[in-house]
């Protein structure tokens, strides 16, 4: 490997470390994880699910997240109700080719979303229409909106209850911090409902 790119993958490392730090001393951040744990733990309690929706990386991330709720994060326990919109194929083409790729979350929220449920809209610019527009469908519908978004919050920010804004620049590393938040949201849920017993 040439000595350029050796230093491109030393300073990108040394960025992902900087903006983890920056992420663990934003008590603003830290309330807006908080906020998505305690209001997906409401919403579980009362029957309720967490509905998560991004594209491309942000896709993969709301899939992973939804996978450690209905299967497991930190140790055995009974399933948590998760779903991530981005998953089924034949509804992201139907509503795709039929109504716009615009429509490809929304239309989702209002087929599966309830009163009470969580959605969590996952962009790093802010402005995807298609989350933006998941976002106005679950807030009409009276679900709680969290956005996960990068530092300066785009348009999401105005449709959410609460805005995540990752202290990134870079969108690969603003991905990086928001699989970290959701992460701690999956284990404080976790944790709430199956609390670890003592050693
Ligand atoms: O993973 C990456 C870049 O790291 C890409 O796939 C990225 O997610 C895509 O370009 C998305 O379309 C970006 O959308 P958004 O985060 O601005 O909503
Ligand atoms: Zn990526």
């Amino acid at each position: 490997m040439h000595e350029t790119e050796r230093r491109y993958a030393r300073d990108y490392l040394a960025e992902s470390v900087r903006a983890t730090e920056d992420l663990a001393a934003d008590t603003a951040a830290q309330e807006v994880i908080f906020r998505v744990a305690e209001a997906t733990c409401r919403s579980l309690r009362a029957g309720g699910k967490l509905l998560l929706a991004g594209n491309g990386g942000s896709a993969a991330d709301a899939q992973h997240i939804a996978t450690e709720f209905v299967s497991r994060l930190m140790y055995d326990r009974a399933p948590l109700a998760a779903i991530a919109l981005t998953t089924d194929t034949s509804a992201l083409t139907a509503i795709g080719n039929d109504y716009g790729f615009d429509q490809v979350f929304a239309r989702q929220v209002r087929a599966i979303g309830r009163p009470g449920d969580v959605f969590l809209g996952i962009t790093t610019s802010g402005r995807s229409p298609n989350i933006l527009l998941a976002a106005e469908a679950a807030r009409e519908m009276g679900l709680h909106v969290f956005g996960f978004t990068g530092r300066n919050g785009g348009a999401l920010a105005e449709r959410c209850d609460a805005t995540l804004l990752a202290p990134a620049g870079q969108t690969a590393v603003v991905q990086q911090l928001h699989i970290t938040a959701a992460h701690v949201v999956c284990a404080l849920v976790e944790r709430h409902f199956f609390p670890p017993s003592a050693p």
